[in-house]
C-alpha cells in the first residue's frame, strides 16, 4: 500500500464503476471538434446547451450510477427486481438532471445507457469484456418495468412511430450493436493507425453515426437529415479518419451541413460516452478491487 491508497478511503466496485460512468460523459463533452455536439469550441446546433452544464449534469449523476451498480451487486442477478430498480434509480437521476440544468435534456439517453452497462459490469465482474457486458446489459433491457410511464409522446417516441426506426430502448436491447460493432472496433483501428487518442475517439463518433438511427437527428431534421448524416461520416472515414487532411476536410463540411440543418447526434454521442465506459472496463478492475 502506497501513501495515497493509505489515505484514499476504500473505493467500492459501484464507486469505481460510477466513476467510470462520469468519466466517460466528460470525455465525450471535451472531445472536439464533434459535429453539432456541444464540445470544448462550443454548443453546435444547441441554443439551451453548454459545455459547463454538460460537466454539472454529468457529475450530478454520479450517484445515480452507483446506486444502479449496488442494486445489481445486492440482486445478483438479471430479473424483473433489478430491472424495476435500475429504471426506479434512472428516473430519479433524470429529476436530479432536469434540477442541476434547470429542465434542459442533457443526458436522458446517457441515464439510459449507462445506467444499463454500470448495472450489467456490477453484475459480473469476471465477465467484463464489452460484448459480455453489453448482453448482460441488452437481458436487463429486455424486461419490462411495470412502473416506467407508457412511451408515448418523446422525441424519440414519435419519431420512431413516424419513421419506423429503432431508437435508443432497441438499440440496448439489442446489445448496443453500434458501440460493439462500429465503434470499438474503429477505435482500435485507428489507435493502431497511430491516430492519436483524440483522433481515435473522434472516428469511433463517426463509426456511430454512418449507421445510426438517431433520434435526435430524425426529430429535427428529418430522414434526409439523417441520410446525409449517415453518408457524411462515411466520407469521413473513407477520407482516411479524422487524423488526415482530407478526412478533416470531410468532418468540417459535415459539420457546415449538420449546423445548416439544426441538426446534432446526440444519440450517437451517448453511445460514443457507452463506448469509452466499455473501453475502460476492458481493462480490468484496478488493484484495490482486483479480489472481488
Ligand atoms: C429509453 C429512453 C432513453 C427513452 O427513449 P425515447 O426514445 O422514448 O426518448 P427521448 O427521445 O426523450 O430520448 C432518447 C435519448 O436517446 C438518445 N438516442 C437517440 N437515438 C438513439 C439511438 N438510435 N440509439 C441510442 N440512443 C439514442 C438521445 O440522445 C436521447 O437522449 C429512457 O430514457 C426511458 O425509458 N425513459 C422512460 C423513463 C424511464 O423509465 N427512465 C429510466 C430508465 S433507466
Ligand atoms: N456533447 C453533446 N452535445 C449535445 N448533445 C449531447 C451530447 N452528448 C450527449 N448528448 C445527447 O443529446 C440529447 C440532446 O438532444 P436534443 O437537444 O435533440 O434533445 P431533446 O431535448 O429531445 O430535443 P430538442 O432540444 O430538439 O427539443 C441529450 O439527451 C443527450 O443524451
Amino acid at each position: 500500500m502506497n501513501a495515497l491508497t493509505a489515505i484514499q478511503p476504500q473505493l467500492s466496485l459501484s464507486d469505481w464503476l460510477a466513476d467510470l460512468a462520469v468519466e466517460a460523459l466528460i470525455d465525450e463533452a471535451d472531445l472536439s471538434p464533434k459535429p453539432g455536439l456541444v464540445d470544448r469550441r462550443g454548443s453546435g446546433a444547441h441554443t439551451d446547451l453548454h459545455l459547463g452544464l454538460m460537466h454539472a449534469s454529468a457529475l450530478a449523476l454520479w450517484p445515480s450510477f452507483k446506486a444502479m451498480a449496488e442494486a445489481a451487486r445486492q440482486g445478483g442477478e438479471i430479473d424483473v427486481y433489478l430491472r424495476e430498480a435500475v429504471g426506479r434509480i434512472g428516473r430519479e437521476g433524470e429529476e436530479e438532471m432536469l434540477r442541476v440544468t434547470g429542465g434542459v435534456n442533457t443526458h436522458r439517453g446517457a441515464i439510459w445507457a449507462l445506467g444499463l452497462l454500470s448495472a450489467a459490469a456490477a453484475l459480473d465482474t469476471s465477465a467484463l469484456a464489452p460484448a459480455q457486458v453489453a448482453l448482460r446489459a441488452a437481458r436487463l433491457a429486455l424486461l419490462s418495468d411495470r412502473a416506467a410511464p407508457v412511451p408515448g409522446d418523446s422525441h424519440g417516441a414519435q419519431v420512431c412511430r413516424l419513421y419506423g426506426v429503432h431508437g435508443a430502448r432497441e438499440e440496448a436491447q439489442l446489445g448496443f450493436p453500434a458501440v460493439i460493432q462500429q465503434a470499438l472496433p474503429q477505435l482500435a483501428r485507428s489507435r493502431a493507425a497511430g491516430a492519436g487518442e483524440q483522433n481515435a475517439r473522434l472516428d469511433a463518433l463517426l463509426a456511430i453515426m454512418t449507421q445510426l438511427a438517431d433520434t435526435c437527428v430524425l426529430y429535427r431534421a428529418g430522414m434526409a437529415g439523417l441520410t446525409h448524416m449517415q453518408s457524411g461520416a462515411r466520407a469521413v472515414l473513407a477520407a482516411g479518419g479524422c487524423a488526415s487532411l482530407d478526412g478533416r476536410r470531410c468532418l468540417r463540411d459535415l459539420e457546415r451541413d449538420m449546423l445548416h440543418l439544426r441538426a446534432s447526434p446526440g444519440g450517437a454521442a451517448d453511445l460514443l460516452a457507452a463506448t469509452l465506459f466499455l473501453d475502460r472496463l476492458q481493462h480490468g478492475l484496478p488493484a484495490q478491487l482486483g479480489s472481488l
